[in-house]
């Protein structure tokens, strides 16, 4: 099956400081994709270069098999771009911000009325569509830099952070638009949800320091914490005071706290009973073992929280 994205020992450099480091990558038509990393991993880096808005320093970006350096014009006929801020333009009302996309790819007045009024529909802003974005939502206006995006049938999307800031509600409805893209094109996006990536992705990359740490389905990153010992635990009481004694142990490998509910994975069986010697039964209410998750691997791999 033919490429939509192909890197090759792409690099791009800030001052002494490489954001993007000798990253290859192929990516398969009709995939959804996802790029996760920590904050300042270089993922947005990776997004501008794709998106011909930064120059790479070093090796070759191409999609759809068009070069980002030498064909910029041709690869941003092909793309479809929805930043991480809603710079959806003020002063236009809802339609009027669709049709200006639709002009500026130099779609005709009959193309661009159907495929305006067909995209409102889609996201669910018919009703709203001679408001102006100010007046709307957070997720409406995301609803709504999405649908921009699609006017001109891009075959490659990309989505940099698309849900950040949106509620679960709101979440959800970003999902079902992008799931129900996924048969008419390519669909790259980064996030910082594991759950969102693991819920929409056929494909997953995790980088960090602007290389590859791990590729594959969620399914089979998840595979690779099948030996891992990962449990929840939660406290009656002195949540604060178990904190600190279960972060010194050298055995815990990596630890997330909501409340007074622990989320740990140990490095192995024989590491719970010193665990549960060192913090007694007196304050526990309940311990429990559990499946590892995609964010267990990130946390794994990147020695980091999710978003720090
Ligand atoms: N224009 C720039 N000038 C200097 N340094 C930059 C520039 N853009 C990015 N960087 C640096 O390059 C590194 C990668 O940044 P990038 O924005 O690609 O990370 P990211 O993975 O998208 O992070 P986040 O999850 O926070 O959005 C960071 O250390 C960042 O500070």
């Amino acid at each position: 099956m033919a490429s939509a994205l192909s890197l090759r020992g792409l690099t791009k450099r800030f001052g002494s400081l490489t954001a993007v480091d000798s990253f290859s990558l192929e990516v398969e038509r009709g995939t959804i994709f996802a790029l996760l990393g920590p904050n300042g991993a270089g993922k947005t880096t990776i997004i501008r270069i794709l998106t011909t808005l930064l120059r790479p320093d070093a090796g070759t970006a191409l999609v759809e098999g068009f070069d980002v350096r030498q064909q910029g014009k041709e690869v941003r006929r092909l793309i479809g771009v929805v930043p991480q801020e809603n710079n959806l333009d003020r002063y236009l009302t809802a339609r009027e911000n669709l049709v200006m996309q639709a002009r500026l790819h130099g779609m005709g007045a009959a193309e661009t009325n159907g495929r305006v009024d067909e995209l409102l529909e889609l996201v669910g802003l018919t009703g709203r569509r001679n408001d102006f974005p100010d007046t709307f939502s957070g997720g409406m206006q995301r609803r709504l830099v999405v649908a921009r995006a699609l006017v001109h049938r891009p075959r490659v999307l990309f989505l940099d952070e698309p849900t950040t800031g949106l509620d679960p509600q709101s979440r959800r409805a970003v999902w079902d638009y992008v799931d129900s893209l996924k048969d008419s094109m390519t669909i790259f996006l980064t996030t910082h949800y594991m759950d969102e990536a693991d819920a929409l992705c056929d494909r997953i990359v995790i980088m960090d320091h602007g290389r590859v740490l791990v590729d594959g389905s969620a399914a089979r990153l998840k595979e690779r914490m099948a030996h891992a010992h990962c449990y929840e635990l939660r406290f009656r009481a002195n949540a604060d005071h178990y904190e600190t004694i279960l972060a010194g142990f050298p055995f815990v490998r990596s630890l997330q706290r909501t409340g007074d509910l622990f989320r740990l994975s140990l490095a192995g069986e024989e590491s719970l009973k010193p665990l549960m010697d060192a913090i007694g039964t007196d304050d526990i209410r309940t311990i429990c073992l559990r499946e590892p998750t995609l964010e267990d691997v990130f946390i794994e791999l990147t020695g980091k929280e999710v978003r720090e």
